[in-house]
């Protein structure tokens, strides 16, 4: 087998980077947009779906699996993969962030975070070293270290403390992840929105020699540009050689002007939340199905769309599920939203293997600019 995980660099157009990331399960095409499959599952999704999007890899959640269905009961099954019936790529985050933005009565020290389940209220403690061991019952492919993520604003000495704490994690991740041919362990940066902080985080965990850096403590309630400044202050400390992957963002504006910074890899939940919310993402601008003004309308979202749900159902029919809060509403906004993120992506890495990403961008921006269409 050859490197079993590799990251090509293949062009670069200012800070902006194509590249591929090869593993054992599949190629994963650089600028990435990861669907969030929180509980084995891309909501209202199937994987078939999800993989005819143009999607390489999919995102899981240790901590709604170790609850539900437990990561023993899915290595059981065969893991996460056979479980779900995606064979490509999984990146599973590592359950410090859902801790403490879903768990009751959690507690986090040195040794870890001790939680309440929201589900049935049990007891829970999870380890840097349980988060590993969850991650490989679930044979995730890219697994996260824990960390604490601090919501922002925050104090300077609250920051310190957690992205030294953070570090500290980092490397009994890395040491109970130990040397798995084929899978990685990524590191997180931290640091809030205190450029020297950000730069001992992304000094310390590079010479560790990970093999991919995510940007973690951003998209928490900062405004646009603070998040892109410190995107700013770190890309440049990490290794250029390694993948950077931007956690929880974005909205597709989000993702242009982080890849123009040199981020490789996106997840959130932006686009089947806002999916079953009745909100579609069109290459003309949003579109709130929700609104009355849809009722009559027989044009379909996007006539040239290769999705089947934004080219065959016209809005007027989409309108009528949503406001009739049927499922299959949820279900093609979802799919139509992850299409034309995956969309978004290709045409990004297009534009940078040319050399006109600086442009495309400006046409991307200037086509929302229509608003609500
Ligand atoms: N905005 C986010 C989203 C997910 C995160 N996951 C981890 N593990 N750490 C962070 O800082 C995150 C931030």
């Amino acid at each position: 087998m050859s490197e079993p995980f590799r990251f090509q660099l293949q062009a670069k157009d200012g800070a902006a980077r194509l590249g591929a990331i090869t593993m054992p399960r599949g190629t994963i095409r650089t600028p990435a947009f990861m669907p969030v499959g929180t509980a084995a599952t891309v909501k209202t999704l199937t994987m078939d779906q999800v993989r005819g999007t143009g999607a390489d890899i999919i995102l899981g959640n240790t901590y709604h699996l170790m609850l539900r269905p437990g990561a023993e009961r899915v290595a059981r099954l065969g893991g996460l993969h056979e479980f779900a019936r995606w064979p490509h790529p999984i990146l599973t985050d590592s359950g410090g962030f859902q801790v403490m933005s879903l768990a009751t009565l959690r507690k986090l020290d040195e040794k870890g975070v001790t939680f309440r389940s929201h589900i049935d209220g049990a007891k829970y403690e999870m380890s840097p070293e349980r988060s590993i061991e969850i991650q490989g019952l679930l044979d995730s492919d890219i697994q996260m270290q824990l960390d604490e993520c601090v919501a922002l604003p925050a104090a300077y000495a609250e920051v310190e403390r957690a992205m030294e704490l953070s570090l500290r994690w980092a490397e009994r991740c890395r040491i109970a992840f130990g040397d798995q041919p084929g899978r990685a362990m990524f590191g997180i940066v931290q640091g809030g929105a205190e450029p020297a902080l950000r730069e001992r985080s992304a000094l310390v965990l590079k010479a560790m020699d990970l093999k991919g850096y995510a940007v973690g403590g951003l998209a928490v309630g900062e405004p646009q540009q603070v998040m892109l400044d410190m995107l700013e202050v770190t890309c440049p400390l990490l290794p250029a050689e390694k993948p950077r992957y931007l956690m929880g963002v974005g909205t597709p504006d989000d993702i242009l002007k982080s890849v123009a910074r040199g981020i490789d890899m996106f997840d959130c939940v932006m686009p089947t939340r806002a999916g079953r919310h009745g909100l579609a993402f069109t290459r003309r601008g949003r579109v709130n199905l929700r609104n009355a003004r849809h009722a009559d309308d027989h044009r379909p979202l996007d006539e040239e769309s290769d999705c089947p749900a934004a080219r065959d159902y016209s809005r007027a029919y989409l309108h009528h599920l949503i406001r009739a809060q049927e499922s299959l509403g949820a279900m093609l906004l979802s799919w139509n939203n992850i299409a034309y993120y995956q969309n978004l992506m290709q045409g990004i890495r297009d534009a940078i293997g040319s050399g006109t990403f600086v442009s495309h961008a400006e046409k991307i921006s200037a086509s929302w600019a229509q608003g609500d269409i």
